[in-house]
């Protein structure tokens, strides 16, 4: 009867290991590069993927960004090293019993003691392995969360300043494929693919590497690779009707798993496009939501419940309708991945007990080839499970890449050629504005304005005066022409017709665009009361949604505000003055002619009361057609189709 002897050499597994893992992780870097250059060229969503993110892995800082992505494959590289050796460490605890057990039955003190000794020595393996695999997993942990975090911060600064570039996030309405929520695709799928779990926003609870697509993808083959070598070496000859199979459990168990594989692919596929649709209707519900809460007070004085609730009902429809569809095909996915997984747990004891019994191999040898055939189950069964997972991250990587290109064709639309004016002129040659289908609004445009000057555009209703503005202001791309005007930071500014409200104090409300804090609190101050807010001057601090507190006429006086405080060389205006009484709007534009005079101001409006404080006058006559010229003295030019 043999002694019993440990597994492995422990004495020396400390260095042994250590070789080990900085020879996996060499060669999982090597391969692990080589597949994603492969998936980037080959693949469409690879292709995606690089264009969206490929500059967080290749610009400047990127070295850090590799260190990172180097230690984390450490972590995952050694988390299998230490699955590896806590198997050995579970047969040397089960043989080691097994040979104490022997020695007692035959009353063989050295051959029992030599198992007492075993399974002690094997607990104290253990708890070092213990300790080190808790520190492991936190140190995964931790490692893994700040890349993402700070992946994500790359990728949503990246990808805002990407819309808000060139004005895409206005101009991507006029594009031929507008594509949905854009606020959404940045707040959450930028987060699905920096964290890589799949569908799952990024929580700490979702767990370590283990859990992310890459990182599981990684960890689930070096596991396979190792445990193979152990299966291999644990597996014994069946003789199966009449043949031999040499090595039967590993290559049972291998074509196994890849036919559930493959049934499992083809039953998973319309996941993908199910999970694309499901977070496609609930974002067009949870818009639906956003803009009636946006828009409530209208509304309400409309009464408008019923209608909105129908609406609503009928936007969650295709949600539930999805939903059912996406659950029932996961339910016959999991159905598969369950049974398959179940099924193969008695395998390895059944292919191996015999030899036990036959005194081939020893009880921890069985039990570890069980656990070595579960590890390479689970390994291969990864790409199988996470196929939902990718078809979530897949679908997440699409919608921001629509983005990228959205925010592409958006800023490739045409727009009027804008030039710089060193003399603080504003010239408009040939500026022509036509609707989206082609119908033309203004007949080319020949204007100047000089310093001082001041401008009313009039015409009917849905001429066109709005239009023009947005062409002048480079916003609609159905124009072509030039303007020159002043083009230096904040020297050419455009106000619509209800300024916009920005969140925060009011301090930020008054100096928007500038940035909050960038004028003195005391300017402000006499600011608002030079536009009759002065009930307003001591509430600087104060944080609300100033857009519902403002009335139309308070937020118009902050417009005026806003541009004695930026003080720009020419301004355009759009119905400025038209939620005001005639008295405010007289004085609101006396206070800009006397604080400003050498601006040149554009105002569209309606009123008549406007015209007198404007020197010129750009009449548009629908079809079209339009007269400009000093206002009062007939002098007019003209232009016709
Ligand atoms: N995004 C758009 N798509 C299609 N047509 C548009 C769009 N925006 C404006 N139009 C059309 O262009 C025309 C001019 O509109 P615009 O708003 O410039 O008129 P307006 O003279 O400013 O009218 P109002 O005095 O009522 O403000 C209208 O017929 C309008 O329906």
């Amino acid at each position: 009867m043999e002694l019993f002897t440990p597994s492995l050499d422990w004495g020396s597994e400390v260095w042994a290991s250590l070789v080990w893992i900085a020879e996996a992780w060499a060669i999982a870097a090597v391969c692990t590069l080589a597949v994603l250059v492969l998936i980037g060229l080959c693949t469409t969503w690879g292709r995606q993927f690089w264009r969206i993110t490929g500059a967080h892995f290749t610009g400047p800082g990127s070295v850090k960004v590799w260190l990172w992505l180097g230690a984390i494959l450490v972590s995952v590289v050694a988390g299998v090293r230490l699955t590896v050796l806590l198997s050995y460490q579970g047969n040397d605890m089960l043989s080691s019993l097994q040979v104490a057990v022997q020695g007692i039955a035959v009353n063989n003190t050295p051959v029992k003691d030599s198992g007492v000794h075993g399974f002690w020595m094997s607990l104290w393996v253990f708890c070092v392995l213990a300790a080190i695999h808790i520190a492991r997993l936190l140190l995964d942990l931790f490692l893994l969360q700040r890349f993402v975090l700070a992946w994500r911060v790359w990728l949503t600064d990246r990808l805002t300043g990407d819309w808000l570039d060139g004005r895409a996030y206005y101009r991507s309405r006029f594009i031929d494929d507008t594509i949905d929520n854009p606020d959404q695709r940045i707040q959450s799928d930028i987060d699905l693919v920096t964290a890589g779990f799949g569908p799952l926003p990024n929580l700490p609870s979702n767990g370590g590497t283990a859990s992310t697509l890459l990182f599981g993808a990684i960890s689930a083959v070096t596991s396979i690779v190792s445990f193979t070598a152990i299966l291999w070496n644990l597996s014994g000859t069946l003789s199966l009707f009449g043949s031999e199979i040499p090595r039967a459990m590993f290559w049972i168990g291998l074509v196994y798993v890849l036919i559930a594989s493959v049934i499992a692919f083809w039953i998973g596929k319309p996941i993908i496009w199910l999970a694309f649709r499901n977070e496609m209707f609930n974002a067009a519900f949870r818009y639906a939501l956003v803009r009636l809460r946006d828009a409530a007070e209208a509304v309400a004085f409309y009464r408008g419940e019923l209608a909105e609730r129908s609406g609503l009902r009928r936007l969650f429809v295709p949600v539930v309708a999805n939903y059912k569809r996406y659950l029932n095909r996961t339910i016959g996915f999991n159905a598969w991945n369950y049974s398959i997984s179940q099924s193969i747990v008695p395998l390895p004891y059944i292919l191996q007990a015999p030899r036990l019994f036959a005194a081939e191999i020893r009880l921890g040898d069985l039990t570890q080839s069980a656990s070595a055939f579960n590890e390479i189950q689970n390994g291969l069964s990864f790409f199988r499970n996470a196929y939902d997972a990718f078809a979530g991250y897949r679908a997440a990587i699409i919608r921001l890449h629509g983005l990228v290109v959205a925010n592409e064709e958006a800023r490739a639309l045409p727009e009027v050629t804008t030039l710089p004016s060193d003399d603080g002129l504003v010239r408009l040659e040939a500026v022509e504005v036509r609707t989206p289908d082609g119908r033309q609004l203004i007949n080319p445009l020949d204007m100047r304005l000089e310093a001082g000057d001041t401008l009313v555009v009039t015409g009917p209703s849905g001429v066109g005066k709005t239009t023009l503005l947005r062409s002048l202001a480079e916003l609609w791309p159905f124009t072509t022409g030039t303007l020159t005007r002043p083009c230096g930071p904040n020297e050419t500014m455009f106000l619509s017709q209800l300024p916009y409200v920005p969140l925060g104090d009011l301090r930020a409300v008054v100096t928007y665009p500038g940035k909050e804090g960038s004028v003195h609190d005391e300017t402000l101050r006499d600011t608002l009361r030079k536009v009759a807010l002065s009930h307003l001057v001591d509430r600087l601090d104060e944080v609300q949604d100033w857009a519902k507190v403002l009335s139309p006429g308070e937020q118009q006086r902050i417009a005026f505000a806003r541009i004695l405080l930026t003080k720009p060389k020419v301004v355009f205006m759009d119905e400025s003055t038209s939620a005001l009484d005639e008295a405010l709007e007289f004085m609101l534009y006396q206070l800009v002619r006397s604080e400003l005079p050498d601006t040149i101001v554009v105002s569209v409006s309606h009123r008549s009361t406007v015209e007198q404080h404007h020197t010129h006058e750009l009449e548009l006559l629908g079809e079209g057609e339009w007269r400009f010229g000093p206002l009062g003295d007939g002098t007019r030019t003209g232009g016709t189709p």
